[in-house]
């Protein structure tokens, strides 16, 4: 499904990404963690088109999408969520939804002509595999932090992804809130056999749900595996695991 080789990315003298290459197959949900500044955005911003890679590549089902714009990547099927919650809080839920909706299927500039009607169908189903259609007409920036989480992952969802990206999906997150936002994404992963790359401080979180890990330390890919391997990597232990021990 994706394949990243050999990718670096410098900003000036500094190697934010250093020869990273892995492999994820279709239906694998995988994390990448790492200390603070490990790179894993930097990692997620080259392979979703927001930056471009110094070297390297990466490919989408054998597609080499190097270097390609956000929108063409969006569209190639890689959806995605950021660290800080991007929704339109002005917006009721059901508004977010099927705007997404709108979209990716190419209505975006009918958006303001009669479209309340559109997709209407779609966006409830989406919404209520979310657990959100009790709250589908309240403001969306009125709602609680993990709520406003879900509602960006509808948004990605919007776009009917293969992969999908979250980057710290749980980030800000009461224990409760955590809890239920990481079955809703093992749910739905499952359901629809989306191939998953996220990044969570999380470990918990990590070890929980991920079938894969990859472990970045200052821009390198020291590690990788299933949970057991990596849990027991020694050099893993030493600067990631052994420092929060
Ligand atoms: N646009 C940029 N210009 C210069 N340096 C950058 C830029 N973006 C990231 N960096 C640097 O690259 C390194 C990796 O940053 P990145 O945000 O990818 O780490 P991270 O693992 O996601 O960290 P965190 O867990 O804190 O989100 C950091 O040292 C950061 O300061």
């Amino acid at each position: 499904m994706l394949q990243v080789q050999d990718l670096h990315k410098r900003f000036g003298g500094f190697a934010a990404i250093s020869g990273v290459s892995f492999d994820l197959e279709k239906g694998v949900v995988m994390a990448i963690i790492g200390p603070n500044g490990a790179g894993k955005s930097t990692l997620f911003n080259l392979i979703t088109g927001h930056l471009e890679p110094s070297a390297g590549r990466v490919l989408l089902g054998g597609r080499d999408i190097t270097g390609a714009a956000p929108h063409a990547i969006c569209r190639l099927g890689v959806g995605r969520s950021f660290q800080r919650t991007n929704i339109f809080p002005h917006l009721s839920v059901f508004e977010c939804v099927q705007a997404a909706l709108l979209a990716h299927r190419g209505q975006g500039r009918n958006f303001w002509l009669r479209s309340e009607g559109l997709y209407r169908a779609e966006t409830m189903a989406l919404l209520a595999s979310l657990g959100l259609q009790d709250k589908a007409e309240s403001l969306a920036g009125e709602l609680s932090h993990g709520n406003q989480k879900q509602i960006e992952l509808g948004i990605a969802l919007a776009s009917d992804p293969d992969i999908l990206l979250l980057d710290e999906p749980t980030a800000g997150m009461s224990a409760v809130e955590t809890h239920e936002t990481i079955a809703l994404i093992a749910r739905i992963a499952r359901e629809r056999g989306l191939t998953l790359l996220f990044t969570e401080h999380d470990m918990a979180v990590v070890f929980s749900i991920a079938q894969r890990i990859g472990v970045l330390h200052q821009g390198r890919l020291i590690a990788e595996g299933d949970p057991q391997a990596v849990r027991a990597d020694p050099e893993v232990r030493r600067v990631y695991l052994g420092e929060r021990s």
